[in-house]
């Protein structure tokens, strides 16, 4: 059984707004995709990573991010697509026949995920079939419609999802065929493969594995970087 790293990394940051992909803004002189990466080409537990970037980027990030970071688990760089969903499924094509295998999907902007979760996280999906990280909410949070508060729900039973969202194999491509079949978006693998009624496991992730997605988080990763005493739970 090989362990088949996919990193997402094809998004074109909107909400980030920086003049460059989020993904190529740089943290203690690294890019932040470059310390993604390094968080599994470093790690014994995988075997094979995936790189997935812009359509147009991906000779781009060959050259300045596998190549000149000398990534050596990375095994092909996979243009994405439009949405996350389409760039996950694209990567999974290109891993087609790792039948028997696991799976684990980490977003390229969450260079913090404390690479201590991984094998629990491993184990833990492979028993089950599909496991994720995630932290309890710490707000109080409303559903909202027409600028009017529609409902509070009860806290204690809200997460945060994060990743890396770890699968058999064969789930999660089955997963992904039915929501094509479906017409189905959703925003993390977890849901897909909640639709098929099959168990998903979660395991207390850490707050500080932030997916860095507005200038404010980048103020946050910039603070992490240079304090690595701050604890990771
Ligand atoms: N079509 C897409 C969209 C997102 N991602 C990746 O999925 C991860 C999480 O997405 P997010 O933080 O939402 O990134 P962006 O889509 O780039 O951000 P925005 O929605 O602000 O444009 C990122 O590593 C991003 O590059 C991807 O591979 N393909
Ligand atoms: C997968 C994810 O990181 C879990 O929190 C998140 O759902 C990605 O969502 P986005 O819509 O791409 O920001």
């Amino acid at each position: 059984m090989s362990v088949i790293v996919l990193i997402p990394a094809a998004g074109m940051g909107s909400r980030m707004g920086s003049a460059v992909h989020k993904q190529y803004l740089t943290l203690a002189g690294r890019p932040i995709l470059a310390h993604t990466l390094a968080l599994f080409d470093d790690h014994p537990a995988i075997d094979h990573i995936y790189l997935i970037a812009p359509a147009a980027e991906v000779a781009y990030c060959q050259a300045e991010i596998v190549n000149r970071y000398r990534f050596a688990k990375v095994r092909g760089v996979v243009g994405g697509g439009k949405e996350r969903q389409e760039s996950v499924r694209n990567g999974l094509a290109a891993c087609a026949g790792a039948a028997g295998d696991i799976v684990l999907i980490h977003d390229g902007v969450r260079p913090f995920f404390p690479t201590t979760l991984l094998e629990p996280l491993l184990a833990t999906a492979a028993r089950v079939g599909a496991c994720l990280l995630g932290v309890p909410v710490k707000d109080t949070v409303k559903v909202v419609a027409e600028g009017r508060v529609a409902a509070t729900p009860d806290r204690a039973t809200l997460w945060q999802a994060q990743t890396p969202q770890v699968f058999r194999y064969e789930l999660l491509a089955a997963a992904h065929r039915r929501a094509v079949e479906d017409d189905f978006f959703g925003t993390d693998d977890a849901s897909l493969v909640e639709r098929l009624g099959e168990p998903v496991a979660i395991l207390h992730g850490s707050y500080r594995n932030i997916k860095i997605t507005t200038p404010e988080d980048l103020v946050l990763a910039r603070a992490f970087s240079k304090h690595q005493e701050i604890p990771t739970t």
